[in-house]
């Protein structure tokens, strides 16, 4: 019998040991402080974002034969030096893109209660609209909301998409961006949010950054801030991670630890995909099945009444039975309060959370599409 791979495997993987101790032997390491020569003995490699896989990294990995990241991102990952070593790589599309819907419906929510407004009577501006985004404009368009979609590149890839102008989205009252970090190229994402641009907004406009720090330039912004120009900022990602610019988060609506994604399911998720992919390399059956390890949820299912009638306020109450914004912001002040390098601590510490896709919404039929529109895991009251 051949022997078994070696896996390496960052430390933040969920699940991982469930999910890969049978396919072969196990070696964790940490993100930010792993060497070469620690992992000079992987057959395969399986990080989050926070390890940088590049020349550096690599350069003592002679059996490497694929590079695999639980994550939806993948700007830390070195293509075309994997490419100029013919390693084969890939990321967790959509693993975690629900839970940062979760986080953009929850600020939606909590701001319109805090300032007064309906999201209906909004518009809103999503730029980027691949995984996270699609799930958005479904969310939104839910609630009635008029939705802006800004990506050009897939108006390029889908000619049944058709992609606004950006000069469009800047006029959009709430704005959301959901796009990969893009140095070069015809559509670079990073700083496009400049001085220049963040001048553009209309005052008060509401400006969420879940995506990349460098899609918008935290220097500038707080220039801006300090300029006294009034916006509504949410930032989950900044600059230089884990060594923020920590004078910005005086002027922010809500800040975390780059946590959108964190959810229980979303760091699952990734882990599943990447262990489907290996089964597949290696061509085996993939028997473990995520549901088998998720644990069930403190509310598990809501039974809808047939004359329910879904009100923001009452939208508001339910998504913050399952995740709460203002929760994750107080702890995130408190912490950089108490010790202000404990970025990454307070990303490694977070607390379990969970997706409204978890919860089962038990519905008429009236009412199933919009549950199921808004991301909840729904049926019909009469199927058991
Ligand atoms: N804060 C967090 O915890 C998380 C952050 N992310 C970040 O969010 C990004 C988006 O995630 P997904 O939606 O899952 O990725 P995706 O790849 O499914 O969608 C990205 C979309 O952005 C579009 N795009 C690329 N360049 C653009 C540009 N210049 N202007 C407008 N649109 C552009 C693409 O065409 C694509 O449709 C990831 O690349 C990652 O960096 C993702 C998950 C969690
Ligand atoms: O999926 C992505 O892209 C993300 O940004 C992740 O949520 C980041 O999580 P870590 O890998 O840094 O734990």
């Amino acid at each position: 019998m051949s022997e078994k791979p070696h896996f390496f495997i960052e430390d933040s993987l969920l699940y991982a040991e469930e999910f890969f101790s049978e396919l072969g032997q196990i070696t964790r390491f940490k993100g930010r402080t792993v060497t070469s020569k620690d992992i000079s003995e992987a057959d395969y490699l399986l990080t989050r974002s926070t390890t940088k896989v590049n020349q550096a990294l690599l350069k003592d990995c002679h059996k490497l034969k694929f590079v695999g990241t639980a994550t939806a991102g993948y700007n830390h990952i070195d293509s075309d030096y994997l490419a100029s070593r013919n390693i084969p790589w890939s990321a967790a599309p959509g693993c975690n893109a629900d839970a940062v819907a979760d986080y953009v419906i929850s600020t939606g929510l909590n701001l319109a209660n805090k300032y007064g407004f309906m999201l209906k009577d909004k518009v809103i501006g999503i730029i980027g609209v691949g995984q996270i985004g699609e799930r958005l404009v479904r969310r939104f368009n839910a609630l009635g909301c008029q939705v802006v979609q800004y990506d050009p590149v897939k108006a390029s890839e889908n000619t049944s998409f058709e992609s606004a102008d950006f000069e469009a989205v800047l006029a959009c009252d709430l704005i959301t961006c959901h796009v990969p970090l893009v140095k070069a190229g015809a559509h670079p994402t990073q700083h496009m949010f400049d001085y220049e641009t963040l001048g553009k907004l209309k005052p008060d406009t509401i400006l969420i950054n879940a995506c990349r720090g460098e899609v918008i330039d935290n220097a500038e912004l707080l220039r801006f801030f300090e300029n006294g120009h009034a916006l509504r900022v949410i930032l989950d990602v900044f600059e230089n991670e884990p060594n923020i610019e920590l004078g910005l988060l005086n002027y922010l609506e809500f800040g975390t630890p780059h946590i959108a994604g964190h959810s229980l399911e979303g760091k699952a998720r990734g882990t599943e995909i990447l262990y489907q992919m290996m089964c597949q390399r290696l061509g085996v059956d993939a028997p473990i099945k995520l549901e088998s390890l998720l644990p069930s949820l403190a509310i598990e299912h809501m039974v809808l009444t047939d004359n329910y009638s879904l009100s923001q306020r009452q939208y508001r109450a339910i998504m913050n039975l399952i995740y709460d914004i203002r929760n994750d912001d107080l702890d995130f002040r408190m912490g950089l309060k108490q010790a202000p390098d404990s970025f990454d601590k307070l990303r490694k510490n977070y607390a379990i959370r969970r997706e409204v896709t978890s919860l089962k919404v038990k519905c008429d039929n009236s009412l199933l599409p919009i549950f199921t529109d808004l991301g909840f895991n729904t049926s019909l009251k009469t199927e058991s």
